[in-house]
């Protein structure tokens, strides 16, 4: 051993955990007990982690005696001590496990927990785990040996700033012959969590679950298992209740939510194994991490192998459970996980049993359903240009804002098509207001056609493929041409198109605007879109959508392939420019207004807003003096 293995050092926390620490300190949470449920839950973990290394190593299993979690309540000093014989930490683990926070977005999680009243939704969201435990504590000491290992440390800390790692005691290390031993030094406020019954009662409800036995070790009397120990996924659907699953969601997602949907059942026949899955009803923080990984945990024959085995695509990363194999080798290497073809096999089972239970959800219990789409539709979404098999059902699942209302499904959309529509409409923007204000609307909108209104990021991607569902494409209003020409107007917009016609020649307006602006545009058509509005810009029929293409270019991706300028030949200013009248210099200014006042309305701004302000203020000025 060098020096610093051996001396007892005094060691920062991470900014992160200190601030962490302080809110923890601090402020008045009412949900005190979930640092029993951590500390239980983190001490199922280190069992899990022994239990799977010791299949390669069954050595590491000699000493310590059979897996358990002890809880040790002691009046005078006011201590609470949870003890696992688990995996352990040695010296490094002890400082990086203990001082850090290693997620990622940890820094938008503590200010948001800042300003939230929900706090204790937060950290179950989070899991700020171990560090619950300042809640309670004024001074936790935490001794550990890793498994196999002579060497024992303790980590003492009383919050604040930092921590002191040292060689844990003669004493302490007898005592610890493998896993970890932290000891709570309680808070005046906090002595109620020495009561057993209030121990029993947190445990009862919060880590029941638990597969490992948790004994309660209390100062009089013999010890007693509280938990029931049993792993709920291999028990019969008939023996639970709904009560038994919200339980055990809870604590095999860490969450505070309801599930709302619990999909249980065993799979016999070429490979047997047991599947819990839940979808939470409200929406993780990190849920647009960009690693996009899935949390479900894989089990062979009731033994933990690892929650990285990525046993559902992305874009089902949302659920949460555990999946428990009875043919799989117990000693997969984590790294072999990908290749397996059995597990691929169990993939692409679970995948569509989940699809499907959505569908019946969706049909049973609509409610249900929506919470599922509304927090996690986005994601979702994803599967329609991931998972090309199953495209057409999770479109069928897909439910859109559209003009005629929310929450629509496609299929609501083809039942109340106009006769002689052939295609599905919408239109991809950032926000509803600015899509539903859309001159690109205005001629769906006269004929009575409901379009989609898309405003998550990843619809520019989704609808980027050539879509169909039950036969009709869908088709976007942004891009291409569009013919409405067999739908007839509503009969108060069909008032308004006769009074307004104008009479302009096509050929000498497109002419006039395409000379003023050249390279600008790639071309300049006569509108089929618009009814009231001058103007608005269009991808070709071709390429990618006008959103899509906007976010290539901001990601600088896309060689920002110039848009169609769209007229509308009825508006005045149109006309205006198609008037002998009108001089050259009057109408390239028009020309140029009518590209611009597009481009706003698209979200966009003017190339050069300075010319832009000065070119309208030329136009009003004339106006002004005209009729002055
Ligand atoms: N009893 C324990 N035995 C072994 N390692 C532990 C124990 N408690 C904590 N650790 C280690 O400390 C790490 C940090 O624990 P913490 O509870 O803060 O977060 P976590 O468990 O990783 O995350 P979460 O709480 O979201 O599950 C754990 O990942 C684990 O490696």
């Amino acid at each position: 051993m060098t020096m610093t293995d051996t001396a007892s050092e005094t060691k920062p926390f991470q900014a992160e955990v200190a601030e962490l620490l302080n809110l923890m300190v601090h402020s008045v949470y009412s949900e005190t007990d979930i640092f029993l449920r951590e500390l239980i839950s983190n001490a199922s973990d280190a069992l899990d982690k022994l239990r799977y290394e010791s299949i390669a190593k069954p050595e590491l299993m000699e000493k310590g005696g059979e897996p358990k979690i002890r809880i040790i309540p002691k009046k005078a000093p006011d201590t609470l001590t949870i003890v696992d014989n688990g995996i352990g930490m040695d010296r490094q683990e002890l400082i990086d496990n203990l001082g850090t926070i290693a997620k990622s977005g940890t820094k938008s999680f503590i200010s948001k927990l800042a300003e939230t009243k929900d706090s204790a939704g937060l950290i179950g969201q989070f899991g700020v785990g171990f560090y619950a435990a300042f809640m309670v504590a004024d001074k936790i000491t935490v001794t550990s040996r890793r498994a196999g290992s002579d060497d024992v440390w303790t980590w003492t800390s009383a919050g604040g700033a930092g921590f002191e790692i040292a060689p844990a005691s003669e004493e302490a290390a007898a005592r610890v012959e493998r896993g970890t031993e932290i000891v709570l030094h309680l808070k005046p406020d906090a002595s109620k969590y020495l009561e057993d019954w209030q121990i029993e009662r947190i445990v009862t409800e919060y880590s029941d679950n638990i597969q490992f036995p948790i004994l309660l070790m209390p100062e009089e009397g013999e010890p007693r298992q509280i938990n029931s120990a049993s792993a709920l996924w291999q028990r019969s659907k008939s023996e639970l209740s709904e009560d038994d699953y919200k339980q055990a969601y809870k604590q095999i997602a860490g969450a505070f939510d309801d599930p709302a949907m619990t999909l249980h059942y065993r799979a016999e026949g070429r490979q047997s194994y047991a599947v819990l899955l839940f979808a939470p009803s409200t929406k993780p923080f990190d849920l647009f991490e960009p690693e996009r990984k899935g949390k479900i945990k894989l089990y062979v024959r009731r033994v933990f192998i690892t929650s990285e085995a990525e046993l559902l695509p992305p874009y089902l990363r949302f659920l949460r459970g555990v999946i428990d194999s009875e043919d799989l080798p117990l000693n997969l290497s984590r790294e072999m996980l990908q290749k397996n073809p059995q597990l691929a096999q169990i993939r692409t089972a679970v995948t569509g049993k989940v699809i499907s239970e959505l569908e019946s959800l969706a049909d049973k219990k609509p409610e249900d359903f929506t919470k599922i789409w509304d927090a996690f539709g986005p994601v979702l979404k994803e599967g329609l240009y991931e998972d090309f098999e199953r495209r057409e059902k999770l479109l069928s699942l897909a439910r859109f804002t559209t003009t005629a209302g929310e929450k629509r499904s496609l299929k609501q959309y083809v039942e109340a098509m106009k006769e002689n529509q052939t295609e599905i409409y919408y239109l991809v923007g950032d926000s509803l207001e600015r899509l539903k204000s859309n001159p690109k609307l205005e001629s769906a909108t006269a004929r009575g056609i409901e379009v989609l209104l898309l405003t998550d990021p990843v619809d520019a991607f989704w609808t980027s493929g050539q879509l169909d569902f039950g036969g009709k494409p869908l088709k976007s209003l942004s891009q291409g041409d569009v013919n409405f020409d067999l739908i007839p107007k509503l009969e108060q917009d069909q008032d308004k198109d006769n009074k307004d016609e104008a009479k302009v020649d096509e050929a000498t307006v497109i002419a006039v605007i395409k000379d003023a602006l050249g390279e600008r545009v790639s071309d300049v058509k006569a509108s089929q879109r618009l009814t009231s509005s001058a103007s608005c810009l269009v991808a070709g029929g071709m390429g990618p959508d006008r959103e899509l293409e906007k976010l290539l270019a901001r990601a600088n991706k896309g060689a920002g392939s110039k848009p169609i300028l769209e007229i509308n030949l009825q508006h005045p200013l149109v006309a205006a420019l198609g008037d002998t009248k009108t001089d050259k210099a009057e109408a390239a200014d028009l020309a140029f207004l009518l590209l611009e006042q597009a481009q706003i309305l698209d979200g966009e701004l003017p190339e050069d807003p300075a010319a832009f302000a000065s070119r309208l203020n030329r136009l009003v000025l004339r106006g002004v003096v005209a009729h002055g």
